[in-house]
């Protein structure tokens, strides 16, 4: 196989290692931004890391009790349910942990842990005392309505608790709407439709008015479905809730089609999204086989990483070439796609083109003397790269007479987002979901909650709210039987989360050790710039 216009490969920004004294100040989210940290937020931010024998480190999630340390227990209602009674050891043992690396050697550490998910024996709720509200932000993903289901149906049947609203549009909803009243009637049919019931959205996130919503109407358990920017937000408002000494547990459920959050196994939707892009590059395939020098580019999503891309071509089998933001390309001269392209197409008279949607920005920024922009988010907002890399390639060959082609462009991004999800990603969502409810029920507050190695774990916010992941860059051997002429991709090579998040920091850290947030946070992989 041939490397085709591929730019070198950035270098990773070092991870650099701290650890301080408990008594230290240390800097907190709200320092990272230049404001004056609470001691609250100061306290709330710190990592809760336990260390064990051998290097064995646990990056353990928030309790109700470290700030209520004489709350009451209650023994769970699911061992009174038939439905789960009967099963022997049901619940989960306090001790259980997920580990976040599988591979290791002899000699390895034994790394970073999480707290494993599951019901508990003791629970810090009675049924009747939990006030619940679920709320979704950010863009859609294939599933939101099957989390929120699951969310309602699970607080109703297994823990018996039958008071749960959804807070309408997103984190502004909070202060700005009425509740609505979810009950296992209302949410039947909810997951067979794409969205989300509660509508979403972005931009207009309050800590103080969300955290006085909560306060005002009692809401002791709060489920926030969202992507990274969402869990930001949600990790604040721990920090609130946390400050006003409030009986309140906070759970982030991750979501985003991108599937670039890191450690978790894969985000819900993108299994959905993958099978979804399927049928646009079939399209694209199809109008390509069937005119001369056919060329079909197909956009997909996918911000800072190339994840749906990259999966959508190696499913296919159809696509020639794979754009994705970790990959920076060039059109021009030699090795460029302009010249991959034409070689293809008198090789084999058409080709499919994916590109990722957060390809090549840079490129197109500079030939558009483009200005950033953002949605109300503060993320940045793109250029539309299939349009662009569609109209260069037609410039391209309109200077050549003798070479005819057709292009088509397809772009389906919103239309993938925006279908129910399939069958995998409801059965995902609902593990998701139910682990999510046994997580507050048990006081845990302040984490997100998602597969690690296949093992669902409670993970602590300042994971999931970023920095995002990459796929690593390198060469996908796709064993194409036409050989190595005929296939030609940029991207490649396997999902490294594990290894990126840097499970090695565990030997530095002894039995209770708290470690300031951001010491330990890995950078950004590559070039990808960070969300605001
Ligand atoms: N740093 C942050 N602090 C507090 N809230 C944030 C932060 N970043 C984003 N949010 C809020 O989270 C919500 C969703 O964020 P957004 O980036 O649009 O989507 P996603 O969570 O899917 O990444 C928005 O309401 C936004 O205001
Ligand atoms: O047009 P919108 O809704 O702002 O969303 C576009 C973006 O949303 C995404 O689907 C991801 O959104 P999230 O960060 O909300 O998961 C990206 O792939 C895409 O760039
Ligand atoms: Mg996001």
């Amino acid at each position: 196989m041939e490397a085709v216009g591929v730019a070198p490969a950035p270098v990773a920004a070092a991870v650099k290692k701290k650890l301080l004294d408990l008594k230290d100040p240390f800097p907190t989210a709200a320092a990272e931004n230049g404001a004056k940290a609470s001691p609250a937020g100061k306290w709330a931010m710190k990592k809760k890391l336990v260390g064990g024998d051998a290097g064995y480190v646990l990056e353990d999630v928030p309790h109700l009790t470290d700030y209520l340390p004489e709350l009451p227990t209650f023994p769970n209602p699911l061992q009174d349910n038939p439905a789960y009674s009967v099963v022997k050891q049901y619940f989960v043992n306090p001790d259980d942990t997920v580990t976040q690396k599988i591979v290791v050697h002899k000699t390895s550490a034994r790394g970073t842990h999480f707290r494993r998910a599951g019901p508990r024996q003791r629970v810090y709720f009675q049924s009747d005392e939990v006030n619940a509200a679920i709320v979704t932000c950010g863009g859609l993903c294939p599933g939101l309505n099957t989390v929120v289901r699951e969310l309602v149906c699970g607080l109703y049947d297994m823990y018996g608790v039958t008071s749960v609203v959804g807070i309408e549009g997103g984190y502004k909803g909070f202060y700005s709407k009425n509740t609505i009243p979810l009950t296992p009637k209302s949410v039947n049919d909810i997951h067979k439709r794409g969205g989300t019931i509660l509508g979403t959205s972005r931009g207009g996130h309050d800590t103080a008015k969300i955290v006085d919503c909560l306060q005002d109407r009692g809401i002791n358990q709060v489920y926030i479905i969202g992507g990274d920017g969402t869990q930001k937000g949600a990790s604040v408002i721990y920090e609130e809730v946390r400050r006003r000494g409030l009986k309140c547990s906070v759970v982030g459920v991750p979501k985003t089609i991108d599937n670039d959050i890191a450690v978790i196994d894969k985000s819900f939707g993108f299994d959905t999204a993958v099978e979804e892009a399927q049928r646009a590059i079939n399209a694209a395939h199809v109008e390509a086989e069937s005119a001369e020098n056919g060329i079909g580019v197909v956009k997909l999503m996918g911000r800072n990483s190339g994840f749906i891309a990259m999966y959508a071509t190696l499913a296919s089998r159809d696509v020639d070439c794979c754009l994705i933001p970790e990959s920076p390309f060039y059109l021009e001269g030699k090795g460029g796609l302009l010249e991959f392209i034409e070689r293809r197409l008198k090789d084999n008279g058409h080709m499919v083109i994916v590109v990722a949607e957060g390809a090549g920005q840079d490129l197109i920024a500079k030939s558009m003397n483009f200005v950033d922009t953002q949605d109300a988010s503060g993320n940045k907002l793109l250029l539309d790269v299939g349009l662009w890399l569609s109209q260069k390639i037609k410039d391209h060959f309109k200077k050549k007479p003798n070479f005819p082609i057709t292009l088509k462009y397809i772009d389906p991004t919103y239309m993938i987002r925006a279908v129910k999800s399939n069958a995998s990603d409801n059965v995902y969502c609902t593990l998701l979901a139910h682990s999510a409810l046994h997580g507050a029920m048990a006081g845990y507050t302040g984490f997100t909650v998602a597969p690690v190695n296949g093992r669902h774990a409670y993970i602590p916010f300042y994971v999931s709210r970023g920095p995002y992941v990459q796929i690593e860059p390198g060469y996908c051997n796709t064993n194409c039987p036409g050989g190595s002429e005929t296939w030609t991709i940029f991207v490649f090579a396997e999902d490294h989360r594990e290894a990126e998040q840097g499970g090695d920091h565990g030997p530095d850290v002894g039995e209770g050790a708290v470690l300031d947030e951001p010491a330990l946070l890995p950078e950004p992989r590559g070039r990808g710039e960070h969300e605001a």
